[in-house]
C-alpha cells in the first residue's frame, strides 16, 4: 500500500460537532493530509464525567462523516478496554500502517497539558501534532514546541458540553451539528432529550 499522509483525531465525541467537522476538514486542507481517521475513546483518559456509551458515539461519527470521502472512523479504542491511552492507538497504528506518516489533531486546551500525557515521548517519535486554537490556548511546553504544528482556523466557539446542555434544556442544536447528528440525538432521547415523535 503507498504511503499516505494521516490524521488521526481523537476525541470523546459525546457527541460530535461542527467545530471537530471544521478542524478535521482545515486540518486536511492546510496540512495537505490524504485522509482524516476519527477515534473515539472508549474511556476518556482525563475526564471523570460518564460518557454515552461507545456504540452510540460510533454510530453519531459514522452518520456526521457519511457524505465526506476522505473522513473514516476506526473503532480501534472502542476495541480496547479501559482507559484509551494515545499511545497504544499511535503504536498499534504504525505497526499495523508502517508506510503512512501519521499526524495527531488536537484543541488548543489540550496542547498545555501533552507533557501529562501517557508516555508522550513514544507518541512524540511517531506523530507530528497538529494543534487548533481553541480560545486562546495554544501553548506547548517549550520541551514539545517543535513537534506541534499549528494551525490557525476561523475559532467556533462549539463544545460537546454545550451541546448537551442545549438539548437538555430543548434548545434547538441545528447548524450545531449535522442534522442526522440530531436526528439520532433526538429519535434516542439521548442527553434528555424528549422525543418528537410525530404522532397525532
Ligand atoms: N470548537 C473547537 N475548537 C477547537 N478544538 C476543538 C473544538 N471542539 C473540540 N475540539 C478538540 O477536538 C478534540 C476532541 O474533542 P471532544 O470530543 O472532547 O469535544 P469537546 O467539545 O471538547 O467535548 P466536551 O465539551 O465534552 O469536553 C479535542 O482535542 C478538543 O480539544
Ligand atoms: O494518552 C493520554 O495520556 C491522553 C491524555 C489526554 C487526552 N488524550 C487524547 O486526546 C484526545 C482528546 O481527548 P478529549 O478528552 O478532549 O476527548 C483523545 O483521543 C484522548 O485519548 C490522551
Amino acid at each position: 500500500m503507498p504511503g499516505k499522509k494521516i490524521g488521526l483525531f481523537g476525541g470523546t465525541f459525546d457527541p460530535p460537532h461542527f467545530g471537530h467537522m471544521l478542524i478535521a476538514q482545515e486540518a486536511l486542507h492546510e496540512c495537505k493530509l490524504d485522509e482524516i481517521w476519527f477515534i473515539p475513546v472508549s474511556t476518556p483518559p482525563h475526564k471523570e464525567r460518564d460518557v454515552t456509551p461507545g456504540y452510540a458515539r460510533l454510530e453519531m461519527l459514522v452518520r456526521a462523516i457519511e457524505d465526506e470521502p476522505k473522513f473514516y472512523v476506526s473503532d480501534a479504542e472502542l476495541k480496547r478496554s479501559g482507559r484509551s491511552y494515545t499511545v497504544d492507538t499511535v503504536k498499534h497504528f504504525a505497526e499495523t500502517y508502517p508506510s503512512h506518516e501519521f499526524f495527531f489533531i488536537i484543541g488548543g486546551d489540550m496542547i498545555a497539558s501533552l507533557g501529562e500525557w501517557k508516555d508522550i515521548d513514544t507518541i512524540l517519535s511517531l506523530v507530528t501534532f497538529i494543534g487548533v486554537d481553541r480560545g486562546g490556548h495554544t501553548d506547548a511546553s517549550p520541551r514539545y514546541k517543535d513537534r506541534v504544528q499549528h494551525l490557525d482556523l476561523i475559532q467556533v466557539d462549539f463544545s460537546s458540553t454545550k451541546i448537551r446542555e442545549r438539548v437538555q434544556e430543548s434548545k434547538p442544536i441545528r447548524y450545531m451539528v449535522p442534522d442526522k447528528v440530531d436526528t439520532y440525538i433526538q429519535e434516542g432521547g439521548l442527553y434528555g432529550s424528549k422525543t418528537s415523535v410525530r404522532t397525532r
